[in-house]
Parts: structure tokens; C-alpha cells; sequence
């Protein structure tokens, strides 16, 4: 809570600069960036606008950025993976040309189905939010256990997820055990990456989109390969020591034999 009051004290403060910049020159503000478009776009109200920039940046930003880390670092140890991926992904584009088009469409999108399955596979074995909390509102009696109400539980995502008598081999990177269940649609609540409850991700739709669209231009364009080996580490949240330094080589140059 303390951390979170520092981060609106920054934001705020950012604000009133803003204000005062746009008083002094009667001008309009000229940083084109979220803060600004809520300033000068939105109809919110101080705390609206300090909220909605505190969820994005952290709920919306860091979650998505780490998994498509994640993503990046599976896919470099699945070599058939990436290929399934960019046939996936060369077909869409085919189509896209024919069309005449340049610019993704929603059925394009929803032609994306083993990216799907990648992406659940990710967030499966990547666990980006390990665990939730929760506060128990009344006696609950579980499995032999007394959870007594108003004591505060921390339900493991990542325990499910890893568990081998719902997932086979379940260290390893499969994409394809999500054929015919590309959705992820949760079966007996054994896939949570967004929580659940009405508490849900509110982002989850738009998650799975922007890793969509970050993987069709990825692997239509590169190919990678880790720089030095690196691990996904987990303290308490996951990240990569050494910030997952990669080599990536662009398609139609590394055919001409040159390197980025
Ligand atoms: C891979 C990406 C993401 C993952 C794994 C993820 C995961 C989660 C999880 C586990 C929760 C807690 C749900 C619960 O307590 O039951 C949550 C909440 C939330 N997420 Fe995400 N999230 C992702 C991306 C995003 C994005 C892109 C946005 C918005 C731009 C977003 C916005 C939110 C918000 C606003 C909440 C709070 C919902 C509430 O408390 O009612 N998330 N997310």
C-alpha cells in the first residue's frame, strides 16, 4: 500500500506538471502518450486517471511483457514449435495478401489457433502471476482442512499448473497437448493464468491479442537465439537473471547471409 501511494505521488505529480506547462503556454499538451490522451481525452476524474495508469502499468504491462519473454525463451528450445508457428502465421499472411490487404483483420486473428495453444502452454508452465490472494468471508471446511473466515489464503496457480496428475510431463514445453482446447477453456478450474471469479483478469481478452499479433510479426520476420544461457527464475516473481539477452536475425537478410 505504501509502495502503490509512492507510484500515485509520482503519477500525480507528473499531472500537475503537465497542467502547469499547459497554463503557462495556453497551449495544448503536447507529449502524445497514455497520461496525455487521459488529460485531454477522457471525461475521468483525477483518481480515475491515477488508477486507470497504475493498472495499466503494472497489471497490463508487466504481465504481458513477461510472458512474451517467456514465449521468446520456450520457443528458442522448441525448434517444431516455431515452425508450426510460422506456417500458422505464413498462411495467414498469404491469405491476407490476396485479400489485397495490409493489416491484420479479427478473422485473421481467429485463424491464430496452435498461437493459442502457445500461448496457453506459456502461461502454463511460465506461471507470469504464480499465486492470488484472497480473504476467506466464511468457515471453510476443504479436503480435511478448517480455513476459519476472515483468515487471508494465497491459492497457487502455478501448483495446478504444474501438476503431473492433471498435465503429463508437465516441466515440458507442449504446445500441442492444447489441440482441440485452444481456448484454454478451463476444465474442473485446472487452468487459472488470469485468476478466476469475479475478480477475473479484466485484460485477458486483450492479453492473448497483443501476444497474438507480437508473435505473428516475430516469427514471420525472425528467427532468434538466446545470446547466453539464461533461466527463468522465480523470486517470488519470475524473471530472467540476466534480462533474456537474445541474437535475432531477420528472415529475408539472413537468407542474403547477413546478420542483425
Ligand atoms: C499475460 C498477461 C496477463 C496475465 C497472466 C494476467 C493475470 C492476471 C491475474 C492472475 C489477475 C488476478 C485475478 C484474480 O485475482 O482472480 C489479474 C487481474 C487484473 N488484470 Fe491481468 N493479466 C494479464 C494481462 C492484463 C492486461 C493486458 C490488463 C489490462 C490492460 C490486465 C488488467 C488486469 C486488471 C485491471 C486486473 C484486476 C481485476 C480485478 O481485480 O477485478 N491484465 N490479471
Amino acid at each position: 500500500m505504501q509502495s502503490r501511494a509512492t507510484i500515485l505521488g509520482v503519477i500525480e505529480r507528473k499531472m500537475e506538471e503537465r497542467l502547469e506547462k499547459m497554463n503557462k503556454e495556453a497551449s495544448s499538451m503536447e507529449e502524445d502518450d497514455l497520461l496525455g490522451w487521459a488529460m485531454k481525452q477522457s471525461n475521468l476524474s483525477k483518481e480515475q486517471i491515477l488508477d486507470l495508469l497504475l493498472s495499466l502499468l503494472f497489471a497490463g504491462h508487466e504481465t504481458s511483457s513477461m510472458a512474451l519473454a517467456l514465449a521468446i525463451f520456450f520457443l528458442e528450445g522448441c525448434p517444431k514449435a516455431v515452425e508450426e508457428l510460422r506456417e500458422e502465421h505464413l498462411e495467414i499472411a498469404r491469405r491476407q495478401k490476396l485479400r489485397g490487404e495490409c493489416k491484420l483483420s479479427w478473422e485473421d486473428y481467429k485463424e491464430m489457433v496452435f498461437t493459442q495453444c502457445v500461448i496457453n502452454e506459456t502461461l502454463r508452465l511460465g506461471n507470469v502471476v504464480r499465486f492470488l490472494h484472497r480473504k476467506v468471508i466464511r468457515d471453510v471446511h476443504y479436503n480435511g482442512y478448517d480455513i476459519p473466515s476472515g483468515w487471508k489464503i494465497l491459492p497457487v496457480l502455478a501448483a495446478v499448473h504444474l501438476d503431473s496428475s492433471l498435465y503429463e510431463d508437465p516441466s515440458s514445453f507442449n504446445p500441442w497437448r492444447w489441440k482441440g482446447n485452444a481456448s484454454g477453456v478451463a476444465q474442473n478450474s485446472n487452468f487459472m493464468p488470469y485468476g478466476g471469479g469475479t475478480r477475473l483478469c479484466a485484460g485477458s481478452e486483450l492479453a492473448k491479442l497483443e501476444m497474438a499479433i507480437f508473435l505473428h510479426h516475430l516469427v514471420l520476420n525472425f528467427r532468434w537465439e538466446l545470446a547466453e544461457p539464461d533461466q527463468a527464475f522465480v523470486y517470488p516473481f519470475v524473471d530472467f537473471p540476466k534480462g533474456l539477452p537474445i541474437r535475432v536475425h531477420r528472415i529475408a537478410q539472413e537468407e542474403e547471409g547477413e546478420e542483425e
